[in-house]
This record gives structure tokens, C-alpha cells and sequence, in this order.
């Protein structure tokens, strides 16, 4: 069962930071010339298995009734969280794009957002004009995040299946994310993680900022998170949102092999991957 507590702890969150953020962002505001006319790119990150493309999924079926929605997905490798999300059945199959990275997911949501950036442009031209772009990352670590040259706005996915303490080990997702999600709520009883206590800790690291405590098996919260993106998308449309940059990744160094292959050494630690 999802915690009741937690939902409520998570709502006051989310209304009082959508309800405060356009007086805390005044001086940044005023710097803005123009509402912005193209769809609103929310950018999902967070560790690998996290449910990223479940929280796609759960979007489009909530949202794809009233807003005119398109998806971009990152693998490494593989287009498989695109077959997912096409298989769901949640958006027709040609608004779903695969981006394959080649290379660590931050560095096509962060260092070179050009492939992703394309796919955005390419499905806002084909089937636009888009209400809402998401863009999920691959799984990558804790200090993955989106430059706010891609996504307008982000969430950052952990779930409890990582850990009570998932929360409180911080890095730019946790902390500086538009909004977390702790998901998987449903399974906190099997893995002994008390979710109050986590939005708590959260909360605490995030100075403010929402957490929303998720389940896609549980209606309520599927409906804040709905709730949320709405507001979002408001906020984009009469520009009073100023795309926040969550922060650098933490310093870590790919070492390329100088031979004509595309192999690369990682020599930096992927914590949840
Ligand atoms: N019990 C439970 N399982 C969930 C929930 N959300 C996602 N899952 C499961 O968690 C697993 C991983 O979900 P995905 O949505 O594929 O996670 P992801 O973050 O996109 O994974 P990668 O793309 O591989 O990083 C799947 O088996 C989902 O069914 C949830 O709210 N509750």
C-alpha cells in the first residue's frame, strides 16, 4: 500500500512550490522576452531500473487525451525503452523516437544534447504543434541530469527498491531536480523502506523543492504527478518558468581508447547501474 502520509507530505510539497516559485524566480523573470510558442521538453532522469519508462508510460496515458504529446527515449545500445513504450500502446507508435547514445546517457542529455535535440525538432515539426515533449535518459547514476539546453524542466526518479537512504546521498538529481519522485511505493513494505521518512529526508536535501512519493499502482499519486506536469506546462506556456540547470555531473573522467573503435574505459563509478 502506498503511504498515506507520504502523498499528503508529497501534495502540500508540490502546491507550495508551484504556488512560490514565480516570486522566487522575479529578478530572473524579468530577463525573459518572450512566452514560449513550442512544446514544453520535460527531460526524465534517474538511476537504471528506476521506472523511468513506466513514468513515460503513466504521462502519456494521463495526459495524451488532452494534450498533443510526442516522446524521445536515450539508450545506450539498444532501442528498447522505445519498443516498451511503443508496445504499451500509449501514443501512436511514430510519435515515439529512439535516440541510441553510444556512450554514457549523460553525455547525450548533458555534454552533446545535439542527437536528442534533433529528435525533439524533427517530431515538433512532423506532428506539431506539441503541448509536451518528454525526453527519458537512460539509466545512468545519481549525478545524471538534463542541460536546460534540452529539457525546460526535469524530474529525477529513485525508487525504494535502491534504499531508505537512496535520498539522502544528494547529487544534483536528488537535490536540484523540478521535482523527485520516490517510486515504487507499493513495494516498500517487501524491501523495508519507511517512505515517509525518505520524502522527509528528500525534502530536507531539496531545500523545498518537491518530492512526490509514486506508484503507478496507485491512482492518487499518478494524479499529482498529472497535476504537476498540468502546472508545469502552464507555467511554461506564460513564461513565468525559468529552466533551472540542477548542476554539473560530479567531476569523473572518460578515458577514450585513441584507436578508430568507439570503445571507451570508464574509469568513473555508476552507482544504481
Ligand atoms: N511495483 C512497481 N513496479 C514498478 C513501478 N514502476 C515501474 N516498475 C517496474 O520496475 C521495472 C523497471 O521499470 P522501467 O520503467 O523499465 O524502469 P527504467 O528506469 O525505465 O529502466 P531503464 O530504462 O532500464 O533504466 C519494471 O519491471 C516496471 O514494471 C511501480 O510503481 N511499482
Amino acid at each position: 500500500m502506498p503511504d498515506q502520509q507520504s502523498n499528503q507530505q508529497s501534495e502540500q510539497h508540490l502546491d507550495r512550490h508551484l504556488d512560490q516559485q514565480p516570486e522566487q524566480h522575479l529578478d530572473q523573470r524579468a530577463h525573459q522576452h518572450s512566452r514560449p510558442s513550442r512544446a514544453l521538453r520535460l527531460g526524465v532522469a534517474g538511476p537504471v531500473g528506476t521506472g523511468k519508462s513506466s513514468i513515460l508510460a503513466t504521462l502519456c496515458r494521463e495526459l495524451a487525451g488532452e494534450l498533443a504529446m510526442a516522446v524521445v527515449t536515450n539508450d545506450i545500445y539498444t532501442d528498447e525503452d522505445a519498443r516498451f513504450l511503443r508496445s504499451a500502446g500509449v501514443l501512436p507508435t511514430e510519435r515515439i523516437r529512439a535516440v541510441e547514445t553510444g556512450a554514457c546517457p549523460h553525455t547525450a542529455i548533458r555534454d552533446d544534447v545535439s542527437a536528442n535535440l534533433d529528435a525533439v525538432e524533427d517530431l515538433e515539426e512532423a506532428y506539431g504543434p506539441l503541448d509536451l515533449v518528454l525526453v527519458e535518459s537512460g539509466g545512468d547514476n545519481l549525478t545524471a541530469t538534463f542541460s536546460p539546453a534540452l529539457a525546460d524542466a526535469q524530474l529525477f526518479c529513485i525508487d525504494v527498491a535502491g534504499g531508505g537512504d537512496v535520498a539522502r546521498k544528494g547529487g544534483p538529481g536528488i537535490t536540484g531536480a523540478d521535482l523527485l519522485i520516490i517510486n515504487k511505493t507499493d513495494l516498500a513494505p517487501y524491501v523495508e523502506v519507511d517512505v515517509a521518512a525518505m520524502v522527509a529526508d528528500a525534502s530536507q536535501a531539496r531545500d523545498g523543492l518537491p518530492v512526490l512519493a509514486l506508484s503507478k499502482n496507485d491512482p492518487v499519486s499518478v494524479a499529482e504527478l498529472a497535476d504537476w506536469v498540468r502546472k508545469m506546462l502552464e507555467r511554461h506556456r506564460s513564461g513565468t518558468h525559468v529552466p533551472t540547470d540542477p548542476g554539473p555531473m560530479a567531476p569523473h573522467s572518460h578515458s577514450h581508447s585513441h584507436s578508430h573503435s568507439r570503445d571507451h574505459v570508464h574509469d568513473h563509478v555508476h552507482d544504481g547501474s
